[in-house]
């Protein structure tokens, strides 16, 4: 799918802290934790997510940069919080993901808003609480900008979102950099943003902006957006119109396939964009979602039984597609081991959860050591766009969060009861008209 082409080894394939050999996680023995809370759920390692966030800002080191943790990722409160600690602010795409930051302890300053659909309210909620910028999408967004900061009497800081037109070689649903994505607008159009910004008595155009794609593994769609970012910062410089802040965006893909997936390290990712943007002394901004918290997070589950089908094994687990989407939504791998370190015959599986449809599979013919019903099984790199995707389909209830760092845990989310899971449905008793 895409090339290594950078010098460097990529990142380490385990670290310390997320080495799951013999059952260990953070310095938590997992059997003793699944004993104590029930299966399923998902764990954090505390640890993992800070040694990322510290590599990520020793790469930045001597830029002006800020990162802004994509809360989609995983909007969990004592992750955001951790983010918050160690100086990390919030890319954000909603009112919600606003309040989960702020609640987190996230400084306004450090908060940007991006996405296609932010209504005229959710500009009007983030304004009141003074964000850093807003990463605009189209015309239509800058005009409502315009008028909800004229009519709250303020300045709101914007970047213009650039669509590069770039293949960041990616899932085809990941991918947000091509022409034909609803994201960002063209260069064409933001030069004549630029050239009527006179116009715009409340809003300070003075940002650029691009995001390309989720899961990227090489460090050439990056080069290439970027090179166009600073190609038309360049012109906006001459044209005399001057730029305070670029924001890179996220996309640093992770791990999921030992072996076989080669990460981008991060001294490599920041090389680049040093690289692009060498001339550029202004404000950095950088959005890692997956990149932070991926392989810091796994899915801890256990064997319900095994089910000799018609033509496969089946290994049925009490984990299902709405406590982790990615496989069944992108066909994405996730590898899968028992938490016990036995030897054991190897044999293949269907990995499946209970849900009532086929596509609540979690990994096709998977060679695994053979596995009993009660085994304990870990689906790793789970960290991102587990949680934050996770529904109660079949009536499920959201799985317990739990965050470990050295040799202790915390429950940073307890398993979702039945009555709040059905809690604000009612029986149509009091019809109306509209
Ligand atoms: C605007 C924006 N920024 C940042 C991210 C985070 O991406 P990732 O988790 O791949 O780093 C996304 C999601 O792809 C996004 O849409
Ligand atoms: N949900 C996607 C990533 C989307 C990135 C958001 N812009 C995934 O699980 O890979």
């Amino acid at each position: 799918m895409s090339t290594q082409t950078t010098s460097r080894p990529a990142a380490q394939e385990t670290t310390r802290e997320t080495d799951n050999a013999h059952g260990m996680f953070d310095g938590v023995d997992l059997q003793q934790l699944a004993e104590r809370i029930p299966t399923p759920f998902h764990a954090y390692s505390a640890s993992a997510i800070r040694q990322r966030i510290d590599e990520l800002q020793a790469a930045l080191a001597g830029l002006d940069a800020t990162i802004c943790f994509a809360v989609k990722a995983n909007p969990n409160l004592a992750i955001l919080q951790l983010m918050a600690q160690a100086g990390v602010g919030a890319d954000i795409v909603s009112v919600g993901e606003l309040r989960r930051a702020l609640n987190a302890g996230m400084p306004a300053e450090r908060i940007v808003f991006s996405g296609v659909g932010k209504s005229a309210d959710e500009i009007a909620g983030a304004l009141n609480v003074g964000i850093m910028r807003f990463n605009v999408e189209s015309l239509d967004e800058l005009h409502t900008l315009q008028r909800v900061a004229r009519a709250q009497e303020v300045i709101a800081r914007a970047a213009v979102r650039i669509n590069p037109d770039v293949d960041a070689q990616t899932h085809a649903k990941i991918s947000t950099g091509k022409s034909e994505n609803k994201f960002g607008v063209s260069i064409d159009e933001a030069r004549r943003w630029f050239a009527e910004r006179g116009q715009l008595s409340h809003v300070q155009l003075d940002g650029l902006h691009v995001h390309i794609g989720s899961q990227i593994l090489s460090v050439e769609p990056f080069r290439l957006a970027l090179q166009r970012v600073a190609a038309f910062w360049r012109e906006l410089e001459q044209a005399g119109h001057p730029i305070n802040s670029i924001d890179v965006g996220g996309g640093l893909g992770v791990r999921y396939r030992a072996g076989v997936d080669q990460p981008v390290a991060a001294a490599d990712y920041v090389g680049v964009i040093r690289e692009a943007l060498a001339d550029y002394h202004g404000k950095l901004l950088l959005e890692p979602g997956r990149y932070l918290v991926a392989e810091a997070g796994v899915l801890l589950t256990r064997v319900i039984r095994v089910k000799p089908g018609i033509e496969r094994n089946f290994l049925v687990l009490d984990a299902a597609m709405n406590d982790l989407q990615r496989p069944s939504l992108y066909d994405a791998w996730h590898d899968i081991v028992p938490v016990a370190d036995e030897p054991r015959p190897m044999t293949t599986y269907d990995i499946v959860g209970p849900v009532c449809e086929t596509g609540d599979t979690f990994a096709r013919a998977r060679e695994l050591p053979e596995c009993a019903a009660g085994d304990l099984l870990l689906i790793k790199a789970t960290g991102a766009y587990g949680t934050s995707m996770a529904s109660t389909y079949n009536s499920r209830p959201l799985a317990a969060e739990v965050l470990l760092q050295r040799g202790r845990y915390a429950v940073v989310r307890r398993r979702q009861h039945f009555e709040e899971m059905i809690a604000g449905e009612q029986p149509a008793r009091n019809w109306e008209t509209p």
